[in-house]
């Protein structure tokens, strides 16, 4: 039976919630569910309740989906392995075809079950529907930071955003469902293109215009090399933190798509824990927040 003291505290909670809810009712909020955030059963339940909340409540969620530990495991399974330079696989047709499959079929249906499962209505998307996201072959130069370097890394059909019409997932957004978006784009040339989710979720948030973004992950944050949580942090701190090796591998395109996001106007940028139940709610409705945020000038 549960405890009688507990009313209160329920109350408090829900009170503090009260102004986040007023203050983000038809805004559009995009969250990236990384693959690595995507651990177990219970999370990811606590996940789309999560989602299905923000909608009942009058917010806007757009969720882009990774999935990079699932399409290992798959090419696992057929004896193939890939490389990955700053976080992105080197994608040849067959390895491609495997992204497909498992990102554009396995994940985005799963994570489509889980949120209708829990009440909402959503809508699995790739970048081919509507072909509302058009990409083009992603020119890598040897190092990220130089943009003077000649040589250019060739890694297969990885892309970049060209262009995102988000007529498609605002006739979603602002009905019922939940879109659901799966990382993959499509070139001029009709060819499908692997491009990292963060990327998508970046360009997604700039393009509708939304007021946050998350994105989910697999560390408390941006962590400092000693292991501690860096939060208030600006572009030009950023680039300090790729620069003096704080911030690697994976964790480069998703702070690059958080400041591209910034420069285009999404107002604020939180890279969040995953691994914490109910990550999402607690950023988005507490006083405290999780994780870090990241604005776009540093604060006085
Ligand atoms: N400074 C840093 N702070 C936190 N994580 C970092 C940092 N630098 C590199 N990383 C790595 O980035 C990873 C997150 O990126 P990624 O594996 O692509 O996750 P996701 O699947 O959530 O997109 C972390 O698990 C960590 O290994
Ligand atoms: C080009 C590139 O690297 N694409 C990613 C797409 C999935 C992704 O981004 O998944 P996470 O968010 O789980 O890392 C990949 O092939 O793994």
């Amino acid at each position: 039976m549960k405890q009688k003291k507990a009313a209160p505290l329920i109350a408090e909670v829900l009170i503090e919630a009260l102004p986040y809810i007023q203050r983000f009712k038809g805004k559009t909020v995009v969250v990236k569910f990384g693959g690595n955030a995507m651990v177990d059963e219970a999370l990811k339940h606590s996940f789309a309740r999560d989602i299905v909340l923000m909608k009942l409540v009058g917010i806007n969620p757009i969720v882009v989906h990774g999935g990079g530990p699932q399409i290992g495991q798959v090419l696992a399974k057929l004896g193939k392995t890939t490389g990955f330079v700053d976080g992105m696989r080197i994608t040849d047709s067959e390895t491609m075809d495997v992204v497909e499959m498992v990102l554009g079929g396995l994940v985005n249906k799963e994570i489509v079950n889980l949120i209708n499962m829990n009440g909402g209505k959503a809508v699995g998307l790739t970048g081919k529907d509507g072909d509302f996201i058009r990409a083009k072959k992603i020119n890598l130069k040897r190092s990220a930071l130089d943009d003077d370097a000649s040589e250019i890394i060739d890694l297969g059909h990885v892309g970049e955003v060209s262009s995102i019409d988000p007529a498609v997932v605002d006739m979603l957004g602002r009905s019922d469902f939940i879109p659901v978006i799966a990382p993959i784009g499509v070139g001029a040339d009709g060819y499908s293109y692997n491009i990292n989710a963060d990327l998508v979720a970046g360009k997604t948030a700039e393009v509708l215009k939304a007021e946050k973004l998350i994105l989910l992950t697999n560390t408390a944050g941006i962590l400092d090399k000693q292991g501690g949580l860096l939060t208030g942090l600006s572009v030009s701190d950023i680039d300090a933190l790729i620069a003096d090796g704080t911030i690697s591998g994976g964790m480069i395109p998703k702070t690059r798509c958080a400041t591209d996001a910034l420069n285009g106007g999404v107002h604020s940028v939180h890279i969040i824990d995953g691994r914490v139940e109910h990550a999402v709610l607690l950023e988005l409705f507490t006083d405290q927040g999780v994780g870090t945020l990241l604005v776009s000038r540093p604060r006085c």
